[in-house]
């Protein structure tokens, strides 16, 4: 039998890898990492956790704001002070994360990986390196316009890192980082300008609900371009030019190219071991497993049709767990994957969305959060949600707009999840005043 140096090896230390790989190394299955760079990949270090804190200040200026007389006086965000707390959050966040997969049995092997065979991987700087089984859990890295200037631009990287926040910043696409890093500039002072590839924001998203936000910022000054048209980016003496539409012209201080995010698949040599794939990343049967037997993939370098987001990434990592330590012998089902997009308000939806209930007619109940007495307690302007109930009356979705969406859908998820009746929901009782309570409110 041959004799391999691990059971398991991953490429990437992300979500995708450590939420299962840890555990894995736990039950005595012998597993190495390798990653090129940080420990935890984006969520942790240029993700999630540094968007959220970033964001912190933002919702409560938004929040003392709507209060008015009640908090007197004006609140002003400390851009640099806002990311060097940021920094304080998230930099620990690696040495953590390295102590939890080793503590728990895991090697880490440091280098950009890249496949020789079935079995074997090269990493720089180590050599190779062999496994029965190995998991492509490379994620996804910044997409970049292929337009003159591109090297002008930066990504939602550099922007949590701006220790001075420039005044004029142009923001190419409308996605979740469009707008979620949008927010943050606009409210820390910066003159926004978004140029739109179409006349659409966050499309996968309620577009009513968009709009409203869309609305929001506009008051608060931020721009709006569609078709926008992106031509080139030039550099001036003083700052840059973004060359758009026909002949138009924009000065800015700083662009963030927001187009989207590609597979990290670059010299990976997936041709040389004939794994298959396409733009959007690897593809994978029920079992996460490619077309090739020894080489499986998770989170956001697998194609298909979920959110790149955490959530999927952290489900699909503890299935590998539990498929390669024998617990399971079952293909994946994956769970709904709920979303949010953090702008102010926020907007979060789980399970059948209401362009999808329209379609098949199911009943969608309209719900005016805002003159609902717990929202009007923050005096909450814009809040609103949609549920989705099929003819036996389960909850089978939700859609919400309001400042605390992502945890009226967090409460609402178990039943959409386990289709509960609605004699199992009336059993559930949340704490009161609370959003998880408010969350059940329904026209
Ligand atoms: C700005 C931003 C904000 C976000 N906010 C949220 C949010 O609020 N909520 C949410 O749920 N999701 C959010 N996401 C998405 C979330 O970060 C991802 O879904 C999640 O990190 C995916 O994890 P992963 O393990 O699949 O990939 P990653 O975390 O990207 O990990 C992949 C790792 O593989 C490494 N790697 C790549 N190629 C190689 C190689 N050949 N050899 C060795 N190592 C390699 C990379 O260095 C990287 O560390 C955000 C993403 C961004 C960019
Ligand atoms: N809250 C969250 O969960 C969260 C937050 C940030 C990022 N993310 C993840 O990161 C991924 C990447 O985010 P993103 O916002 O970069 O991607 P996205 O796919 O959400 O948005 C990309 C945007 O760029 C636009 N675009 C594409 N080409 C363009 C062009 N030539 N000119 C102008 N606009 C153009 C698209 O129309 C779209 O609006 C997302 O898929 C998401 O899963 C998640």
């Amino acid at each position: 039998m041959v004799k391999y140096d691990y059971d398991v090896l991953y490429i990437g230390a992300g979500h995708a890898t450590f939420d299962g790989a840890a555990p894995l190394a736990k039950t005595g299955v012998q597993v190495g990492v390798i990653e090129s760079g940080l420990i935890g990949g984006t969520c942790p270090n240029r993700g999630c956790n540094a968007k959220i804190t970033l964001d912190e200040p933002v919702k409560l200026a938004r929040e003392v704001e709507r209060m008015g007389d009640v908090l007197a006086g004006d609140v002003k965000i400390d851009w640099t002070k806002n990311v060097a707390h940021k920094q304080e959050i998230i930099e620990h966040l690696p040495d953590e994360l390295t102590n939890r997969l080793e503590s728990n049995g895991a090697t880490i092997i440091r280098g950009h990986a890249t496949f020789k065979d079935n079995h074997t991987l090269i990493v720089d700087n180590v050599g190779e390196v062999t496994a029965e089984k190995i998991v492509i859990a490379t994620g996804l890295r910044p997409h970049r316009l292929d337009i003159p200037g591109t090297e002008l631009a930066h990504d939602s990287e550099d922007f949590m890192n701006l220790t001075k926040l420039p005044q004029k910043i142009t923001i190419i696409g409308s996605g979740y980082i469009g707008m979620e890093f949008a927010t943050i500039a606009n409210a820390a002072g910066a003159d926004v300008t978004m140029m739109l590839h179409s006349d659409k924001v966050l499309r996968n998203f309620y577009q009513p609900y968009v709009e409203m936000i869309v609305a929001d910022l506009k008051q608060r000054g931020v721009k709006f371009i569609e078709n926008a048209n992106v031509q080139a980016f030039e550099q001036l003496n003083e700052g840059y030019q973004v060359n758009y539409g026909t002949d138009q012209k924009l000065k800015t201080d700083w662009i963030l190219d927001a187009t989207g995010r590609i597979p990290n698949l670059d010299n990976l040599g997936l041709d040389k071991v004939g794994v298959k794939y396409d733009h959007r990343g690897v593809f994978v049967n029920d079992y996460l497993q490619t077309n090739v037997e020894s080489i499986y993939a998770a989170g956001d370098v697998v194609s298909n049709d979920l959110p790149k987001v955490t959530p999927a990434a952290f489900f699909e990592s503890k299935y590998l767990m539990k498929l390669f330590s024998g617990q399971t012998k079952d293909p994946i089902q994956m769970p709904v994957i709920p979303s949010v997009v953090f702008t102010s308000p926020r907007i979060a939806k789980a399970g059948v969305s209401v362009e999808e209930a329209v379609k098949k007619g199911y009943q969608v109940s309209e719900n005016d959060l805002a003159s609902y007495w717990y929202y009007k307690v923050d005096k909450e302007p814009i809040a609103q949600s949609k549920q989705i109930h099929d003819k036996a009356g389960h909850l089978i979705g939700v859609t919400e707009i309001s400042d605390q969406a992502q945890d009226a859908v967090n409460a609402l998820l178990p039943a959409i999840e386990f289709k509960m009746d609605p004699e199992q929901i009336s059993r559930l009782t949340s704490l009161f005043p609370t959003i998880g309570y408010a969350a059940w409110h329904r026209a």
